[in-house]
């Protein structure tokens, strides 16, 4: 398979983010910082990365959480998934929020969550007076019910 070649600029002293497996969707992301952080309940916190990225036109990179930092330690990514836009040159950093009720920390090196590479559409609108009909229509938000 083709395989997308993307600038990368490491400050880290961590290696490349890789895919762990063959199949894997996304790459960890390690925390790139000085000094432990410690979140309080419902504290968060942006979390350096030392990474900087440049994205072909046609492509975002999505920040996601990793499931088992949310199962083991209730931290999760606040705005997931977080969007990399392809014409951000900054850092790429990681909102994380601790939803449990004791305090975790985050230390230099953890892997904090995970970066997928997509591609998008960039759309034109086509402005119209009214939308085709279908069985659904404007039901939703639970229109067709639980089971
Ligand atoms: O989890 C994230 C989300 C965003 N960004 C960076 C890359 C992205 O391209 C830029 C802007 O993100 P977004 O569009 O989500 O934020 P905004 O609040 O709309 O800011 P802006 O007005 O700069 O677009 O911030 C990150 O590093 N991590
Ligand atoms: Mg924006």
């Amino acid at each position: 398979m083709a395989q997308l070649e993307v600038k990368i600029v490491n400050k880290s002293e961590h290696p490349l983010p890789a895919y762990a497996t063959s199949g894997a969707s996304g790459m960890d992301l390690k925390a790139s910082i000085t000094e432990n952080i410690v979140l309080q309940t419902l504290e968060r916190t942006l979390v350096p990365t030392g990474l900087f990225i440049e994205l072909p036109e046609g492509y975002e990179a999505q920040i996601r959480p990793r499931s088992g930092l949310a199962v083991k330690q209730g931290l999760t990514c606040l705005n997931t998934p977080g969007t990399i836009d392809a014409d951000y040159r900054g850092e790429i950093k990681v909102i994380l929020i601790n939803l449990s009720n004791e305090p975790q920390t985050i230390q230099n090196g953890d892997r904090i969550a995970q970066m997928v590479i997509q591609k998008v559409e960039i759309i034109n609108w086509t402005p119209v007076e009214q939308l085709s009909e279908t069985v659904r229509a404007a039901g939703g938000f639970g229109h067709t019910g639980k089971s």
